[in-house]
């Protein structure tokens, strides 16, 4: 049995506050194991000047991780759910789906307004395609900057480009203790979160049965089961981070609840539609879902989006 575990993450001040959070529940699990923390930069903490729908990349921030975890530099990986793409590499699976956060957006404005009472025509900074999208379709007046960076960098830049208010996910404001800028948690009926978001996901290899018992106390199988059925849409629909598409599922009543909605770049064309079922079908009712959307026009709007930013 390995008593030492080295679990890698991204440098980034949100990736080790989740890597540690996986570390300590490791620690007191077993506490006669030593595990330590391994911080990696990947290609998506290098490339800070590019919009992130125009670099595209699949596993722009896990490419590095899984490299060092096929090889055995690190026993596991830890990421933000919504950053692991829809197909992982050969070799390696989630091993862990830990209990998700709060999946939503929040707004941070500088005044202290709401989507709803922001004047006309306010500066908004996102780096998401899906949240400019939902947005701008609740909103269409309203004006779309793109800003990239951390966490830190992005509260900052509200002030700094003179912006009306930002949109971030809620998990990662929490995380790092910023609960207090938080001016609206956006309607979920408005906005839905990307894949996966508010997850700590374990990134393990297929034949490490061993890592694989470890860490089984920190999967949590409605997260599995939700997020599982929110990447078997986003698979079908083939998006990345680069297309608008919003899902989210949900437990209710022992049923999972999955809506999912995809919209073009401008906000003006958005299809929304939902499924339920048991919860041990959440592959199938992920694409299912995909299905619908495609019949409402899903497919039309992804292509368009992508042409765009070819295009440009
Ligand atoms: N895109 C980067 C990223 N990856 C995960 C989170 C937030 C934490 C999470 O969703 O678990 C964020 C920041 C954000 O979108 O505001």
């Amino acid at each position: 049995m390995k008593q030492e575990i080295i679990i890698g993450t991204r440098d980034s001040q949100l990736a080790m506050w989740q890597a540690r959070w996986v570390l300590e529940k490791l620690q007191k699990l077993y506490p006669r194991k030593r595990f330590f923390l391994r911080g990696m930069k990947t290609r998506g903490d290098h490339i800070l000047d590019v919009a992130l729908a125009k670099i595209g990349d699949k596993g722009l921030f896990t490419k590095e991780l899984e490299v060092a975890l096929s090889v055995g530099e690190i026993d596991l990986a830890v990421h933000s759910m919504k950053d692991l793409p829809t197909r992982l590499p050969e070799g390696l699976i989630i091993g862990a789906f830990c209990q998700r956060e709060y999946p939503g957006d929040v707004l941070i404005s500088r005044h202290g307004l709401t989507l709803e009472t922001l004047p006309p025509g306010a500066r908004i900074g996102t780096s998401s395609l899906r949240r400019t999208a939902q947005i701008l379709h609740f909103r269409p007046d309203f004006n779309v900057t793109t800003i990239r960076g951390n966490l830190t960098t992005r509260l900052r830049k509200l002030e700094e480009l003179n912006l009306d208010a930002i949109i971030l996910a809620y998990a990662g404001i929490h995380r790092l203790g910023h609960d207090a800028r938080i001016t609206q948690l956006i309607p979920l009926d408005i906005c839905l979160p990307a894949v996966g978001q508010g997850a700590i996901a374990i990134e393990i290899r297929a034949d490490d049965p061993e890592i694989q018992d470890l860490i089984r106390p920190l999967d949590d199988p409605g997260s599995r089961a939700t997020i599982t059925a929110e990447r078997a849409l986003m698979r079908k629909l083939e998006g990345g981070c680069q297309v608008p598409i919003g899902a989210l599922g949900q437990i209710q009543h022992n049923q999972l609840l999955l809506e999912g909605a995809v919209a073009s770049l401008d906000g003006r064309q958005l299809v929304r539609d939902r499924i339920s079922g048991p919860p041990n079908e959440a592959e199938q009712l992920g694409e299912e879902l995909a299905a619908r959307l495609i019949k409402l026009g899903a497919g039309g709007i992804l292509e368009k989006a992508r042409q765009e930013f070819d295009l440009e």
